[in-house]
């Protein structure tokens, strides 16, 4: 997963361009060209041949009519038209090719609606599989100040909402294509016909606009509202048990429930505004064709057959337009999904890591930290920070809580970049070195550390198919966890939501554990055997020394335990960010 960007893949300006306020082209950047233009072209050719079907009753309505209507300017012209192409003028005939029409029409829906269907799933899916790459690559600093929850409804509901978007969107287009056939049938007709269909049609849309605005602010509001709670509720179940303890859990439902009753509102307000507009369309219609068929009868003493077949034309041009504007209400609805995600990624990606050592590290003799400084948003952490960490030595890293004793052990991961002074690896300077490489040497046990809801075998593998059962096996016992024995299921055992199914001193292990899996060069333990009994922990120590002793692995402990700083080949006291003692390694 640490691809860079395709290049096709959308910047969010380019989609905001005017071209992008268009509905089918506000997908470019997702679906290759090739594919997004057989889609619509699909689309307007299954269009046209609907379109066409209404055109094709025409010659029928004709020969089936008096001779007044036979007589019209309307008919001649078709009827001349059929002669062109030597069609005779016989019912049975005509009839047959309304019927051939309507299969074909029938049989180009199906395969369009198809490849369109596919299309919209893939819009979902590339979507949510764009926003993890970006998330997976972005620098560690970001993930601290984003709510969880935000990005829970964006590979969720919005993700989904951006592929729906897309189908109004393709809608849109199909009934469009649909309109101006039958506008231009009608022109054919009569142009009386198609500037009063045209009218008609602009009457409608202005009476309905007000709809669509409204449906376009609810679905802003329902997104807004939804990130808010899915960000409060992930934050409250990870952190329930405190809550619940307390009996404090109370007042988040209450703030939930005026969360939920403002989503009921735009919910109820988006829904009122989309069926409203179709149950509008129909009577504003009816109105206007009933003026219409009156002037046409009493004033201009039309033939009735051509007055049936002007207002078949009118209806069905009409509500296709009606039917356009029900999509781009639909697009509306839902386009917000695809704005959000858009924005997350964008943001995500902008954040990304960066990539730029190519050196390939080696931690064969030494760490250095050659005057380190780092502040975050201007309060220095840590101040000109003098080291050295010889290759297969045991150092313990001590101070005060809150002396910098994390943001120490994240400068060397990578993490964040020192502000001042550098850090070498063999003599590389770090910001030179590629940091996927330096993170495959290391093994790492945060202070919070969180276990999946997954067995303990996957939670030491993460998923990845080349550790065998042997190796699970070593990195338990070096990791003293002992007790997956006599478990059940041995490591194939569930540990629950973030590892909640075993103790505190049981999932130190299996962080450990999982550590130790990949043979690391460099183990980093924060706060690692906290919750471990003593004779527990002077287990686990005895072991990694082995380790550091036997393997020439070298281990920086951050602990305030005396266990750990008794055996240390060099004990790093932090004081106010800066070093206050540092004891040479023992040789
Ligand atoms: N993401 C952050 N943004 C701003 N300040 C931070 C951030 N992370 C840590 N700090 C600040 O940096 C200082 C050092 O934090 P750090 O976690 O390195 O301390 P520590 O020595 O590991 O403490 P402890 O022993 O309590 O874990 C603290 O004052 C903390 O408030």
């Amino acid at each position: 997963m640490t691809s860079p960007r395709p290049a096709s893949q959308p910047a969010r300006a380019a989609d905001r361009s005017l071209l992008g306020r268009i509905p089918f082209l506000r997908f470019s950047g997702l679906i290759p060209t090739r594919r997004a233009a057989l889609v619509a072209l699909c689309v307007i050719v299954a269009s046209l041949a609907d379109g066409f079907g209404i055109a094709s009753l025409l010659p029928l309505m004709s020969v089936l009519g008096d001779d007044a209507a036979k007589a019209s300017g309307m008919s001649k012209i078709i009827l001349g038209a059929l002669d062109s192409v030597h069609i005779p003028h016989d019912p049975v005939v005509l009839l047959g090719l309304v019927v051939g029409g309507t299969i074909l029409k029938g049989v180009l829906m199906v395969l369009t609606t198809r490849m369109v269907s596919t299309t919209v799933a893939e819009v979902s899916a590339k979507l949510r599989l764009w926003l993890v790459d970006a998330l997976i690559n972005a620098r560690w600093s970001y993930y601290v100040h984003q709510p969880v929850g935000r990005f829970s409804a964006a590979l969720g509901a919005e993700a989904t909402g951006a592929g729906e978007a897309y189908m109004a969107s393709m809608q849109m287009l199909s009934q469009s294509v649909q309109a101006v056939v039958y506008l231009s049938v009608a022109a054919l007709v009569s142009w009386q016909l198609a500037v009063f269909t045209l009218l008609v049609s602009a009457i409608m849309l202005s009476t309905l606009a007000r709809f669509l605005t409204i449906s376009k602010a609810m679905a802003r509001n329902q997104s807004a509202l939804l990130r808010v709670i899915l960000g409060r509720l992930t934050d409250v179940l990870i952190g329930i048990k405190p809550m619940k303890a307390m009996s404090r859990q109370a007042r988040f439902a209450q703030l939930f429930d005026r969360d939920l009753k403002e989503i009921k509102r735009t919910y109820r307000r988006q829904a009122f505004a989309k069926n409203v507009n179709k149950a509008l369309q129909e009577p504003i219609l009816a109105l206007c064709l009933a003026a219409g068929i009156f002037v046409s009868l009493t004033v201009l003493k039309m033939p009735v057959a051509e007055v049936i077949v002007m207002c078949l034309l009118l209806i069905k041009t009409v509500m296709v337009i009606g039917k356009s504007q029900q999509e781009l209400q639909n697009f509306y609805a839902n386009q917000n999904g695809l704005i959000t995600v858009e924005d997350a990624i964008a943001e995500a990606r902008e954040q990304a890591e960066s990539q730029r050592g190519r050196l390939t590290p080696t931690l064969d003799r030494q760490i250095a930290f050659e005057g380190v400084g780092f502040s975050y948003d201007g309060k220095p952490i840590l101040q000109s920070i003098d080291l050295q960490i010889e290759t297969g030595t045991l150092v313990s890293v001590t101070g005060s809580s809150g002396a910098g004793k994390t943001t120490l052990v994240d400068v060397l991961l990578g993490f964040h970049q020192p502000q001042s002074g550098r850090i070498l690896v063999d003599g590389q300077p770090l910001s030179e070195i590629d940091l996927i490489q330096w993170r495959s040497l290391i093994g790492y046990v945060p202070q919070e550390l969180i276990l999946f809801h997954e067995t303990i075998a996957a939670n030491m593998t993460l998923g990845e198919p080349r550790f065998t059962e042997a190796d699970i096996e070593r990195a338990l016992r070096a990791a003293g966890a002992d007790f997956v024995d006599q478990l059940a299921e041995g490591a194939n055992t569930v540990v629950g939501e973030r590892g909640s199914a075993l103790s505190g001193g049981q999932r130190q292990r299996i962080a450990l554990a999982r550590a130790l899996l990949h043979q690391p060069k460099l183990l980093i333990l924060d706060e690692a055997t906290s919750a471990l009994d003593p004779q527990t922990e002077e287990m686990i120590i005895a072991n990694v020394l082995r380790l550091v002793r036997e393997q020439g692995l070298t281990v920086i402990s951050v602990t305030h335990h005396p266990a750990w700083l008794g055996v240390s080949d060099q004990v790093i006291r932090l004081s106010g960010g800066r070093l206050q003692a540092a004891q040479p390694a023992v040789a």
